[in-house]
């Protein structure tokens, strides 16, 4: 099957510089997708957008490339419920890379296993409504207490000015819940102000929720974009990540996002993503808890 991108798709950026940021030894990039190939795993026929080939393989060099040393690769909603491509990885992988995958309620306990099995350790929840159809509330609480028994935890996409109303949804998770790219604050108002705080309050208040500190390329409104060589890009976005880091240190993790589907405006050099993670977590034992510790613990925990 081929496939034709969606109008105005931004490839992922071929050839990234080798990081000035030297990240610690077993490093994990805790959030990235990988999309097909189409030909091989063709995109859902629900999907809201059709991306760029975007391979095991890319991904891996990728890995390397940067210096991490291991992956997590969440199902992207182009594949919808589909995990095959995301789950091929993870087996190809050697054991270097987990995946979070996305399920129906109709998945039988042995499709499940199935996906534990090749290293899945969580599910995705999405309810950022460009990239999703609406699935009621109490299907996926179903599919929580299931998972839940697994030891898997939920990760969940929402946007910034969505979480007053999935409050009381969000909160009533039994498992461990990890929220995409910090529930996308809106970078243009203030670290201090009403809508950042409720967010911050969602963790302090919850022990239980972890933040990726991600997507900086996404949440930037007045830049510098992360290319030719930019060693501060994207410096309206590090209050938030920084504050997030600082407050919750054992509960954060950090990933390229790679292959950054849907960006309008400019594709990152992920090298220099790389290298505004010291400017979010800026002490050594604050970087190691971000890039080590915690996905080590959540993903690999019996290492
Ligand atoms: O903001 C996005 O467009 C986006 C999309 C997806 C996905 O399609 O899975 O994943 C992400 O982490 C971010």
């Amino acid at each position: 099957m081929t496939f034709t991108k969606t109008p105005g798709w931004l490839d992922w950026y071929a050839d990234p510089i080798k990081p000035r940021f030297q990240v610690p030894a077993g490093a994990v990039d805790a959030h990235c997708h990988v999309f097909g190939p189409g030909a091989q795993f063709p995109f859902a026929p629900e999907r809201k957008y059709t991306p760029c080939d975007a391979s095991k393989d890319q991904l891996f060099a990728l890995r390397d490339r940067l210096g991490f040393a291991r992956n997590v690769i969440v199902q992207a909603t182009c594949h919808g419920a589909d995990n095959r491509a995301m789950v091929d990885a993870c087996r190809a992988s050697g054991g270097k890379a987990r995946g979070v995958a996305t399920v129906k309620r109709s998945i039988s306990d042995s499709e499940l296993q199935e996906l534990h099995e090749a290293g899945v350790r969580g599910v995705r929840f999405n309810f950022v409504k460009r990239l999703v159809d609406f699935t009621p509330k109490d299907e996926l609480m179903e599919i929580a207490g299931r998972i839940h028994k697994l030891g898997w935890h939920v990760v969940i996409y929402f946007e910034a000015v969505d979480l007053p109303e999935l409050w009381d949804f969000f909160t009533a998770l039994p498992t461990t819940v990890v929220v995409d790219h910090m529930g996308r604050p809106d970078v243009s108002k203030p670290v201090d102000g009403p809508e950042f705080e409720l967010f911050l309050r969602f963790m302090r208040e919850h022990g239980n929720v972890w933040s990726k500190v991600s997507c900086p390329e996404r949440l930037s409104v007045t830049g510098p974009r992360a290319l030719d060589g930019e060693q501060a890009a994207y410096r309206d976005v590090v209050p938030f990540a920084r504050r997030v880091v600082e407050a919750f240190p054992d509960r954060v993790l950090w990933g390229t996002d790679w292959p950054h589907p849907n960006l309008k405006d400019h594709m990152p050099d992920d090298g220099l993503l790389v290298d505004f993670i010291p400017h979010i977590a800026p002490t050594t034992e604050l970087q190691r808890k971000l890039l080590v510790d915690n996905p080590m613990r959540l993903y690999w925990p019996e290492e």
